[in-house]
């Protein structure tokens, strides 16, 4: 395609994305579907560029208010993430210069909002949570894209196994630091058409998820519930730690998300699952198994904060009043998962929030509303899972993971043991 042609496209993309009125991703994916003509590389350009612009969209978007022209293509010129020479092709004499102007304006003399490209709100949170020099650290970590980490299915084979065969396949993976099952690769190399993939051997999860999965640490023929399971990602390692046995409920009140899950099942060569989608947390199933259960998993709606390398577009959608929303939901739905849970058995909420808000706040309220529940000290449960360095990943006696610390998405996790 002529370069002009490619920026004008970009620049159009740029303009839906930025409307911040849909997740970014289903964004770019419909503009996909419309433009069935574009390239494999054509389209790496336009999703890279709209992801940067996403990452540091307050100070693309301060720059852009000195060129001249319509503003998504001059937001599409500067956060452009396809070839230079490409762009040269592409632009005016005018543009050219402006460019280069914008380029040369050291990044240092910039406002903080413009080095941090954090929304106010989200920004005060975490340096009041952090103080200043890891917040600046986290600020750095969360616009890097994320890395692409596998966990290992260990019901098919060891993770040396499926390392030798992503090296056989010309992939390099490095065994995880802490999960004994992940698998990191750099860049981004097509999986799914690998036979690993396809016979279900790995699948594409982040170390941290990982992690979750391990602190719940479910055993052989035990009776399980993944309370908000979506398309599966932890109940697919739930499943494989159960070794198949036992029964797995992967419950969601999204019946289109658990259909994601079915072909990721057929995968992975699990029957221990059982699927089901609940009106709301007070379900009549949920009644039925009211302290029947030995290992109760919430992973809770969240802001999604902790996958900003990922999903840039959220720290715009977010707002304290929809964090407010989240925490009611929270909040409901860990105490009806708390009823399932049996008698010496185990409970974790997680999220891949950053806020206290929807961490420490909902597991502090659930406490003193729920003294049968004792809090586990998530060091010495994920030490006792074959986790590398455990006492690293805990604070106050709950995961939490940081992208800048431990180069995972963001998580929380908080397990208890039911007394009686
Ligand atoms: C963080 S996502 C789950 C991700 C999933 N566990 C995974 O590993 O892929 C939260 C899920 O909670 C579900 N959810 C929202 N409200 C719910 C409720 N009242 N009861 C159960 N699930 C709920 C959402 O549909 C969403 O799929």
């Amino acid at each position: 395609m002529h370069p002009n042609a490619l920026l004008e496209l970009c620049a159009e993309l740029v303009s839906a994305v930025n409307k911040l009125d849909a997740p970014a991703d289903a964004t770019v994916s419909a503009f996909f579907r419309q433009h069935k003509n574009l390239g494999q590389r054509e389209r790496a350009s336009l999703a890279e560029t709209v992801y940067a612009l996403l990452r540091e969209r307050l100070k693309f978007q301060n720059l852009a208010q000195s060129g001249s022209g319509p503003m998504p293509r001059r937001l599409a010129i500067l956060a452009w993430r396809g070839s230079d020479s490409f762009l040269g092709a592409a632009l005016s004499p005018v543009e050219k210069q402006w460019l280069a102007q914008v380029q040369a304006i050291s990044p240092d003399s910039l406002q903080p909002r413009l080095r941090h490209n954090l929304p106010d709100w989200l920004a005060e949170s975490l340096l009041a949570k952090l103080g200043e020099q890891e917040f600046w650290q986290l600020a750095a970590a969360l616009n890097e894209p994320a890395p692409l980490d596998l966990r290992v299915n260990t019901l098919k084979l060891k993770r040396e196994e499926a390392q030798a065969q992503l090296t056989a396949a010309g992939i390099d993976a490095a065994p995880t630091p802490y999960s004994p099952i992940g698998l990191r690769i750099e860049g981004k190399p097509a999986l799914n058409k690998l036979e690993l993939f396809t016979q279900g051997g790995v699948e594409v999860q982040d170390e941290g998820s990982q992690l979750l999965a391990l602190l719940l640490a479910p055993k052989r023929g035990e009776m399980v519930v993944d309370f908000c399971a979506g398309a599966g990602g932890k109940t697919l390692a739930l499943g494989a730690a159960m070794r198949n046995t036992g029964r797995l409920y992967a419950f969601d009140v999204s019946g289109h998300r658990l259909d994601a899950l079915k072909p990721r099942l057929a995968r992975s060569g699990l029957s221990n699952v059982y699927p089901a989608q609940i009106a709301h947390e007070r379900d009549d199933r949920i009644k039925r198994l009211a302290g029947k259960i030995d290992r109760v998993l919430v992973d809770a709606p969240c802001s999604g904060l902790g996958t900003l390398r990922r999903n840039p577009d959220l720290k715009w959608r977010q707002s304290p009043q929809a964090v407010a929303e989240l925490q009611a939901k929270q909040r409901a739905i860990l105490a009806s998962a708390a009823r399932l849970v049996k008698p010496g058995g185990r409970l974790v909420y997680a999220t891949c929030s950053l806020l206290d808000a929807e961490n420490e706040v909902i597991a502090d309220e659930f406490c003193a509303a729920h003294p049968a529940f004792k809090r586990l000290d998530a060091a010495d449960a994920l030490a006792k899972a074959q986790v590398s360095g455990a006492d690293g990943l805990v604070d106050n006696g709950a995961l939490r993971l940081w992208p800048h610390r431990h180069a995972t998405d963001g998580f929380f996790a908080v397990a208890w043991e039911r007394a009686d």
